[in-house]
This record gives C-alpha cells, structure tokens and sequence, in this order.
C-alpha cells in the first residue's frame, strides 16, 4: 500500500503548479499549496477538493487571480467535476476541457475571458452547471443539449448570432442570454430576423478612413498616459464595442458621425472619434444602465467612457434633452469631480467620455482585501476622503438647485480615490444622470432609489443626495457594506424596504466603539470626531427627508468636526 505521502497523482499536482506558479493573486498560492494536494480524500490545499488521491475540485474564487490561464493545465486531472474561477481577474482564451467526462460544474464568470466558447463545452456529458456571465466572449453559443444541464449563463459578454434551439438551452429564461451583442437572438430573447439580413448596398468607404471632425480636447489627461501605458498587453478590442452601433446600427448616419461634438476641456489638443474607436479598452465595470470602459488613445491619453444603455426603453427624454444635459455637466468644474470631456449621441449609443482618475474606488479601499496583506485607510485619509465628498456634493447642490437629486447616484463606487503624496484627493463621478433615467424599472440601480422617500413613491429633492451621504458616512467609518439587496419594485412591498434597517442594524450596539471599523479603532486620537460624524450620519439618513438638514448645513458640520 502506498503511504499517505505518495497518495497522489504527480501530474495533476504539476497541473495546479502551473497556476500557483504563474498566476498572481491575492491569496498566497505559494505558501497554501505546498507538499501533495491529496492525502486520499482530503486536501489542505486552498480551494482543492480530492477523492482517492485524485483532485476532483478546484475552486479559486475572489482571490484576484490575474492573467491567462494556462490553456492546457486541467487536461491531466481526469477525475475532475467542478471548477470555479468565479470573480478573478483571469485573461485570454477559456480553457480546454476537452475530455473532461466527469465534469459537472464550470463556473467561469465574472472574468475577462476573451475569444469564444470551445464547441467541445457541448460534448462535456455529465455537465449540470455552466456559469459564463460576466465576461467579453464573442461568437456563438455552442448547441449545448445535455439532459442534465440545471443552470447555464452567458449574460453580459459579447455573443451573437442565432441561440441554438436545443431542449436544454430552451429550458432557460431570458436572463441567462441578455446582456450581449445586439444581433444575439431566439425565443429566450428577441426573435431571430426571418430573412437573413440584406448584404450592404454599396459597400462604404470604410468608417476608419473617412474624415470625421469631430475633436475632443484631452489634454487634461494627456498627463496620465504615461502611468496607463504601462498596464498595456491587457486590453480587450474596444473597436469591437462600438462596432455594434457604426455597423449594425443602421439608424446612425453619416452627418451625425462628422458631427463636431461639444467639448468641455478648453486645451488645444484634438482627437477624431475615429482616433476614439481605434483605441484599446478594458471594461472597468458594467451596471445595469451602462458599461464603463477606461480607453487608452493612440496618443497615450487615457479617458474614461461610459456607454448608458437600455435608455431607449427607459428614457423619457430625446436627444435634446440628453444633449441639455450633457452641456449643463459637461460644464461643471470642481476639483471633486470627474470632468466630463465629451459626449456622443446616436439613437442607439449615448457615450460620456470622462476624465480617467487614477487610483481607487472607494468602495474598494474600505472592503477589498480585508485582512492579511491589506492596506489599511487610517482615520485622517478618512476624514480627508468625507470632506471632498462633502465638497464635490455641496458644489453640484449649488450649481444644479432646480434638478430632484442633483448627483443621483453617490455611494463609494462611484468616489474616485487618487492619492497624491501623503494626501487623498477624491473626485465624485456618474452625477447628474438622474433626469435620463426617470424608470422603475432597475430599481437598484441608481442609489437616490433606494431612498425612503422613493421607496414610498414620494418625489425626490436634495434630500435624497444627502440621504446617500448619510450612508456612505456609515461605511467610511463603520467599515460595513452598505445593504444592497434589491428592492421588489412594487411600491407597498418596497417602502419598507429601504437602508434603514442597514442603517438601525449599523449602530446599534451597546458598546459604541464596537461600530467603529475595526482599522480606526485601534486610532488613539479621533473618538469623539467619529462619534460626532456618526451623529451627522443619523441625521442625514433620518427617515423623513425634511428632517435630515441640508447640504450646505452638512459641509459646515463636517469642516468644524474635521
Ligand atoms: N473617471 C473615472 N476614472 C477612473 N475610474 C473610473 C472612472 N469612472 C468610473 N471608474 C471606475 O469604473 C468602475 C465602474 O464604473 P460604473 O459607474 O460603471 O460602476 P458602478 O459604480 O459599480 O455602477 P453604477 O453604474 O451604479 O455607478 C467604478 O467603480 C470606478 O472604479
């Protein structure tokens, strides 16, 4: 009998080595997967999973894992049923499973996987869970057909064509298919044109090589190139993107695309939207009413383009409206905000371009890798945060006073963090969008929307901001993720459905430091400081909008803390 010691196949464990040795991450692969992964059917190494010496699972999920996939690596371990990658940052082609007869479960989503899906997915036998959501794979959908397939998902990545009518793929509901190319159809989502589409008549000048007028001055980050350039290798085809509306949007014309665009950035250097269609992109994050790409220009300039969506079935407003409105931001300077550079209307895209902002998210900085190896955000570049939060919010409230909720949508994902020097310099972005998004219909998507006042169907005014300001004082200084679950949409159910529990639930504790966030805590000085913001907060996020003290008032009250 062999010893517990030798109780594992050397090539499945060279398999795994491929991974812990070329693919960084946050979680320490290389201290976790030491000596053999199995010891008959158990393992100590991180997310692997063994059955009589043989690794059947591998689940690396959320840990950042970056860079391609090895394509080959699980082709040795045969006895394989579940793998997950979910949540990563893994590039580059899927991997081969070919052969792979035992799996069940491939959970791929939420990465950056490029290419299409291999045919041989469809010919995995056993398979009963296949999650691709979240991606940017392109081409079509394999007819997968397995009987006992129980949930797949290819939502939101770059598919087209015609969804093969098989049984199994016909058992799944539209939301495992919306969210990619325009031209991807069947029942699950709209039906497929009968004919098939007339070829082009006579064929274009190709759109590349056209002149098109348009200039957007971008010198303002022309002086971030240099620090974006050095991330190159990793970009998606952005051109792939905006090809959906230069070729297949038929409604686009000619004179719309040589359209000179409004600009907001007074510096001399110009840029063709064909300069802006060549450039390389990676999508920074996608939402439920837009797609957020950081393009990096043929120049080196770096900015940042929001693509809104699904606005055609939500918007009240027209293209006036959306252009009034762009103009009213596009011309809003305040050192806590994004600068809107341009924008781009057609009656399929509507783009904002912004400024990039290096550095983080707030969100990010409060909750990512919490614990070993953090780095932690001490309670001066909190407060030093709160106060250009405070700024950027009250400067929007003076300059918009006739809009509902002048930012609309403030929560930390959307306060952009760069750091300079010992100091932090926070920019606010995706304001303003309210008036474009007048709809119910993604109640979660916007943060004024999970407002009391809202959630019982009562207008919204400045208040609503404040609100939101409320909240994100609460998890700057207690640490917790603010309650984001979504709303049911119906107006009874919902009014009682609102943060306030999340709020109720935060700080209520018998110990009062025990709210704080554990990283301030342990801070000598500031007590009483966060106690007082802690107060403010309560005050912003009172249930009733006219009890919770205006936007002015709370700058004022934050800088005397402060
Ligand atoms: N101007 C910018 N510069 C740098 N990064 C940005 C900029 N604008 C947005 N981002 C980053 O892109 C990410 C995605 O933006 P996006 O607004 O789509 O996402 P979100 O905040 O998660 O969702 P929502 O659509 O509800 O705002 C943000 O979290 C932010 O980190």
């Amino acid at each position: 009998a062999q010893s517990d010691i030798n109780d594992f196949y050397p090539e499945e464990r060279d398999a795994l080595l491929q991974i812990r040795d070329s693919l960084p991450s946050t979680a320490d692969l290389h201290a976790l997967w030491t000596g053999p992964p199995c010891r008959r059917s158990s393992s100590r190494w991180r997310g692997v999973a063994c059955e009589d010496g043989h690794v059947v699972h591998l689940v690396l999920q959320g840990i950042n894992l970056t860079g391609n996939l090895p394509t080959q690596f699980l082709q040795n371990i045969t006895f394989m049923t579940k793998v997950s990658f979910v949540n990563n940052s893994l590039r580059g082609p899927l991997p081969n499973l070919t052969g792979l007869v035992r799996l069940e479960q491939v959970s791929l989503s939420f990465n950056w996987f490029t290419g299409s899906i291999p045919p041989e997915y469809a010919a995995l036998p056993n398979l009963k869970i296949l999650e691709l959501e979240g991606n940017s794979l392109q081409g079509r959908i394999p007819g997968f057909n397995q009987s006992g397939l129980i949930r797949f998902n290819a939502s939101h990545n770059l598919l087209g064509g015609r969804i093969p009518r098989t049984m199994a793929l016909e058992r799944f509901p539209r939301g495992s298919f919306d969210h990619n190319s325009q031209d991807l159809c069947g029942p699950q989502l709209d039906p497929c044109p009968v004919l098939p589409p007339p070829t082009p008549t006579p064929t274009p000048t190709p759109w590349r090589k056209r002149e098109i007028g348009v200039k957007l001055w971008v010198s303002a980050v022309i002086a971030l190139g240099g620090v974006t350039m050095s991330l190159s290798g990793s970009y998606i085809d952005w051109s792939v993107k905006m090809k959906g509306y230069s070729h297949s949007g038929s409604r686009t014309n000619p004179a719309e695309r040589t359209m000179e665009l409004d600009l907001f950035v007074k510096d001399i250097p110009s840029l063709g939207l064909e300069e802006l269609l060549r450039a390389s992109a990676e999508i920074l994050g996608k939402g439920k009413n837009s797609i957020t790409y950081k393009a990096i220009l043929e120049s080196g300039a770096v900015v940042v383009v929001k693509r809104l969506q699904n606005l055609n079935l939500d918007v009240s407003s027209s293209q006036k409206d959306f252009f009034q409105q762009m103009q009213l931001l596009g011309n809003l300077k305040h050192h806590n905000l994004a600068q809107i550079v341009s924008f781009y209307y057609s009656p399929d895209q509507k783009l904002i371009i912004y400024d990039y902002v290096h550095g983080y998210n707030l969100f990010k900085l409060l909750h990512d890798n919490r614990g070993i190896g953090r780095i932690t955000l001490d309670w001066t570049a909190r407060v030093s945060i709160i106060k250009d939060v405070a700024h950027g919010l009250a400067f929007l409230h003076a300059a918009l006073p006739s809009h509902g909720a002048p930012h609309g949508n403030l929560k930390s994902s959307n306060v952009l963090v760069r750091r300079e020097g010992l100091n932090y310099c926070c920019k606010l972005t995706d304001y303003g969008l309210l008036p474009l998004l007048q709809s119910r219909k993604f109640p979660e998507s916007l943060a004024v929307w999970r407002s009391p006042e809202y959630c019982q169907g009562k207008p919204l005014t400045h208040k609503a901001d404040v609100y939101c300001l409320g909240i994100l004082l609460l998890e700057v200084i207690t640490g917790k993720i603010p309650d984001d679950r979504p709303l049911t949409g119906d107006d009874e159910a919902s009014s009682m459905d609102d943060q306030s529990e999340w709020v109720r639930s935060t700080v209520n504790s018998d110990w009062l430091t025990e709210i704080l966030d554990i990283e301030i805590m342990q801070s000598r000085e500031g007590h009483s400081e966060m106690f007082r913001f802690i107060d403010l907060a309560l005050e912003c996020t009172s249930g009733l909008a006219e009890k919770r003290p205006k936007m002015s008032q709370v700058l004022r009250r934050i800088e005397e803390i402060g």
